[in-house]
C-alpha cells in the first residue's frame, strides 16, 4: 500500500521556488519538449471542458517525462469575470504521481507554480529574443501575471525604465503597493509601449489591445494572455510582421486566437532556439505567443517536490 499523498500549499512552494533554479531547469524542459522523443516528454495539447454556466474552462494537463521519471497533471480552471468581480480568475492544482506504482505522491498548490513558470518561460524568451542592449519594459495589465513578471524580470536583467499599463487606476495602484522596484504608470496603451525593447501583455482581454502600429521595430513581445481560439490580445498587423515564436506549435494551432484568427507564421517553438535548431532574431519585431504547458507544470513541480523532501529528511 502506497503512502499517502503529501500536501505542498502555496507558502511553502513559494518558500521552496527560486528562479535561480526554475530557469535552467524550464530551459531543459523546453528543449526537451521539442525534440519530440517521447522518452523525454509525452504532453498531450491541453483538454479543455468549458464551464458554461460559470463563464469558464476547466484545463486537464497531463505530462510523462519518462526519462526523469515524472508523471504530473495539472488541473487548472480559467474564467472570464464581470469587473468588480473578487473571484480568482484562475485556479490550479497540480498532482505529481509515481509512474510504478501509479499513487499520488504529492498534491501541490498550482498558482504559484503557475505564476512562476508562466514567468519564468516569458523570461527565457526575452532572454534568447530581445535585444541585448533592451533598457525598457512594459507590461500590459496588473494582475498575477503581471506581477510575476514584473518580479522576474527586474530579477534578471536590468531594465532603466519599468512601464504598466491596466484599464484602472486602483489595477496600477494595487500593483504599485505590492512591488518594492522602479515603476511608470501609463495611461494608455501608446504610451506604455512607446520605444519599449520588451513588451508584455498579460490581460484577461478578448480583442486585440496591443497594435503593430505602436511597436518599435525589433521589440520582443511577450503574449501571456488570450488562451482561447476566440480570443486576441495582439493585432492582425504586429502578428503578421513579426517573427512569431511558441511554446508549442500544437497548442497555438489550437488554442491561440492571436495565431489562428491571424493566420500568422510560426517560425518555432522556443525549444528549438534552445536546442540550437532555430534562429534568434533578436534583430527583428519578435513576438512569443505562450499558452502554458504541462511540461513547464511538471518540471516546476518536480524541483519543488525534490526540495521538500530534502527538507524533510526523505532524499
Ligand atoms: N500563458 C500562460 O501560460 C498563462 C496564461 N494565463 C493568462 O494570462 C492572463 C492574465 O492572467 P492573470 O494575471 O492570472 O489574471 P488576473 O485576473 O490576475 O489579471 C488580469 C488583468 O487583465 C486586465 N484586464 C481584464 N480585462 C481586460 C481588457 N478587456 N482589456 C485590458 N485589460 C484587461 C485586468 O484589469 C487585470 O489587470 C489571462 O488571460 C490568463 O488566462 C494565465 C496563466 C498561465
Ligand atoms: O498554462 C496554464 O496554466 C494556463 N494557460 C492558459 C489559461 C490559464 C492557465
Amino acid at each position: 500500500m502506497a503512502a499517502p499523498p503529501v500536501i505542498i500549499w502555496e507558502n511553502e512552494v513559494q518558500k521552496l521556488m527560486s528562479y535561480s533554479e526554475l530557469v535552467p531547469c524550464l530551459e531543459d524542459a523546453l528543449g526537451k519538449f521539442s525534440r519530440r522523443d517521447s522518452a523525454d516528454v509525452i504532453q498531450p495539447v491541453r483538454t479543455t471542458v468549458v464551464l458554461q454556466k460559470q463563464n469558464g474552462f476547466m484545463g486537464l494537463m497531463p505530462t510523462y517525462m519518462e526519462n526523469d521519471g515524472v508523471l504530473c497533471t495539472k488541473l487548472v480552471c480559467f474564467y472570464k469575470r464581470q469587473d468588480g468581480s473578487t473571484l480568482p480568475s484562475t485556479q490550479a492544482t497540480v498532482v505529481l504521481l509515481d509512474p510504478e506504482y501509479g499513487n499520488v505522491k504529492a498534491v501541490l498548490d498550482g498558482d504559484v507554480i503557475t505564476d512562476a513558470r508562466t514567468a519564468a518561460v516569458s523570461a527565457i524568451s526575452a532572454k534568447l529574443l530581445m535585444r541585448p542592449k533592451a533598457e525598457v519594459l512594459a507590461i500590459l495589465g496588473t494582475g498575477r501575471q503581471a506581477l510575476s513578471h514584473y518580479n522576474i524580470f527586474n530579477e534578471m536583467f536590468s531594465f532603466k525604465e519599468v512601464r504598466i499599463w491596466s484599464r484602472t487606476l486602483e489595477g496600477v495602484e494595487r500593483f504599485r503597493q505590492s512591488v518594492s522596484g522602479p515603476l511608470t504608470a501609463c495611461v494608455s496603451v501608446e504610451e506604455a509601449i512607446k520605444e519599449a525593447d520588451v513588451i508584455v501583455t498579460a490581460t484577461k482581454c478578448t480583442e486585440p489591445v496591443l497594435f503593430g502600429q505602436w511597436v518599435k521595430p525589433g521589440a520582443h513581445v511577450v503574449a501571456v494572455g488570450a488562451c482561447r481560439p476566440d480570443w486576441r490580445e495582439l493585432d492582425d498587423v504586429l502578428m503578421k510582421e513579426a517573427v512569431v515564436y511558441v511554446d508549442s506549435r500544437e497548442g497555438a494551432m489550437t488554442e491561440s486566437g492571436d495565431v489562428i484568427l491571424s493566420g500568422a507564421h510560426v517560425f518555432a517553438e522556443l525549444g528549438d532556439v534552445i536546442n540550437g535548431t532555430k534562429h534568434a532574431y533578436r534583430e527583428k519585431t519578435t513576438v512569443f505567443k505562450s499558452l502554458g504547458m504541462g511540461v513547464e507544470d511538471a518540471a516546476t513541480a518536480n524541483l519543488v517536490f525534490k526540495k521538500w523532501q530534502k527538507k524533510a529528511g526523505q532524499l
